[in-house]
């Protein structure tokens, strides 16, 4: 079971440091998730009713003269100039809850992944904010959710929730986002750590047509050095992570082995046959062991750019996963890590988008679902390829194990193993962090 306190541990900025941080963001006291989403409308100058959208992002055209042609142009910036407190007023506001709520009287948590990803843009729009406009060029989207991990396993659905954020690294167009949520205890007002998210954002033209440059960040001190170091060395992983993607190259030496044994364990011993496969005792087929939804894409979950918002995307694959999740352990899955969510290409409003989840690697008592989502386009009968998930949850007790049958699917296994290997890594460091003295 995972302990409390996994969470990274982090130095929050001077209480004054706050204070004028939320003051010159402009909020007077901590907003709320309500204010986050007006606050994008402003700032991006969307549209509130749908039939005027064309207009509103012809209106858009007219920022181009605000951008930067090249990133010295624009003032740097420090990491606590886009510091911002968000409240989620679970306790104070009981009418807020029934959005919330999960059966199991616990909050759901796909409901915090659009939380997330709207505070993430709003950040970055505090970092990027052009003071001789209210109205910001830039068009800001999800280009990669890179980790969440989750170090609480219920969060309540009746107490207050606190969400901290900052850039933490920037490049030419793109910003990397750290977040961070707390929520307070249900016997006491102290807020404790429920989860520790990475976002990467990336800037784009008023038309969101092509990439555009996002001021400078200069890091403090050696905290925020190191932070920014990271936040780099995020980067080279990130490419090395794609570059030795199994879609480009071949498994390892060790990752074959891994893979024939699985074949050997299936062969039946009666016959001489490469062909007769038997399942092992406790164990699913992985063909058996997937999910499928639908999504039509209402103007209702657009986002300030008129695409479907990330955070729907991620909850309606979230809730998917949670699915198969649910019904392969046989019990209340918990959500330990989320990591990888890229978002190859944005979602058309109107569009079909068809979900598919499967569990692609399991240890004891751990499932590791990858959900992959697609538009169709009944008018050229093509598929394309929108975002891949992938969620780690506990099941309360040892789940059977997931077994591929073809090369494609050993593929599949293994891609879920070196994911479910990222996150387990990550929370087990932490873990020897806070399991020091
Ligand atoms: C209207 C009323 C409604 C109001 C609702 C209120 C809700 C509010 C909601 C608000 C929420 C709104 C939010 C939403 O809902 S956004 C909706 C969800 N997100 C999307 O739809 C994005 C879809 N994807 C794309 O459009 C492209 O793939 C993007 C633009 C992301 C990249 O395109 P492309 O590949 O062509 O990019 P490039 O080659 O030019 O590189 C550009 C930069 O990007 C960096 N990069 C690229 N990929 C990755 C990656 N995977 N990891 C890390 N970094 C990555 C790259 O290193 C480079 O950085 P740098 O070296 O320059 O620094």
């Amino acid at each position: 079971m995972l302990a409390r306190g996994w969470c990274t541990v982090r130095k929050a900025p001077s209480l004054l440091a706050r204070a004028l941080t939320s003051m010159t963001n402009g909020f007077q006291s901590p907003p709320d998730m309500s204010e986050v989403r007006s606050r994008l409308r402003a700032i991006v100058g969307a549209s509130t009713n749908w039939s005027d959208h064309v207009q509103a992002m012809h209106e858009r055209k007219d920022l181009h003269i605000l951008l930067a042609k090249q990133q010295e142009d624009l003032p740097p910036r420090k990491m606590n100039d886009s510091y911002i407190e968000v409240i989620l007023p679970l306790g104070s506001q009981p009418e807020l809850r029934e959005k919330y709520l999960n059966v199991h009287n616990s909050v759901r948590f796909g409901r915090i992944l659009e939380d997330l990803d709207s505070l993430g843009v709003l950040i970055c729009y505090t970092h990027t904010k052009h003071e001789a406009s209210q109205r910001s060029p830039l068009s800001i989207v999800t280009a990669l959710v890179d980790k969440i991990d989750l170090c609480k396993k219920v969060i309540y659905p009746d107490c207050d929730i606190k969400f901290t954020g900052n850039v933490s690294w920037v490049g030419k167009t793109s910003m990397e986002v750290k977040m961070h949520m707390f929520q307070v205890g249900l016997h006491d007002d102290t807020y404790s750590p429920v989860l520790d998210a990475t976002f990467v954002m990336v800037a784009r033209d008023p038309e969101n047509k092509r990439p555009a440059f996002v001021n400078p960040l200069i890091p403090e001190g050696p905290e925020e050095e190191e932070i920014f170091r990271k936040g780099e060395l995020n980067k080279i992983r990130r490419v090395d992570f794609s570059t030795a993607s199994l879609l480009k190259m071949a498994p390892t030496a060790e990752e074959r082995t891994t893979v024939h044994n699985i074949f050997l364990n299936t062969l039946d011993t009666r016959t001489v046959s490469f062909r007769s496969r038997v399942l092992p005792p406790n164990s699913v087929w992985m063909e058996d062991a997937k999910l499928k939804g639908l999504e039509i894409c209402h103007p209702q979950a657009r986002n300030i750019f008129n695409r479907i918002f990330g955070g729907f995307l991620m909850r309606k694959a979230f809730e998917l996963g949670w699915a198969i999740a649910c019904s392969y352990g046989g019990s209340r899955p918990y959500v330990v890590a989320v990591d990888d969510i890229m978002f190859q290409r944005p979602v058309e409003i109107g569009s079909l988008l068809l979900l598919s989840a499967q569990v692609c690697f399991t240890e004891k008592n751990y499932i590791q679902i990858r959900v992959h989502s697609e538009v169709y386009d009944s008018d050229t009968r093509e598929h394309k390829t929108t975002n891949v998930f992938h969620f780690t949850f506990m099941s309360e007790g040892e789940v059977p194990q997931i077994v591929p049958k073809t090369y494609g699917e050993s593929m599949l296994y293994l891609d879920g193993k070196r994911h479910f290997s990222a996150a387990m890594k990550e929370t087990r460091e932490v873990e020897k962090t806070t399991a020091a003295p």
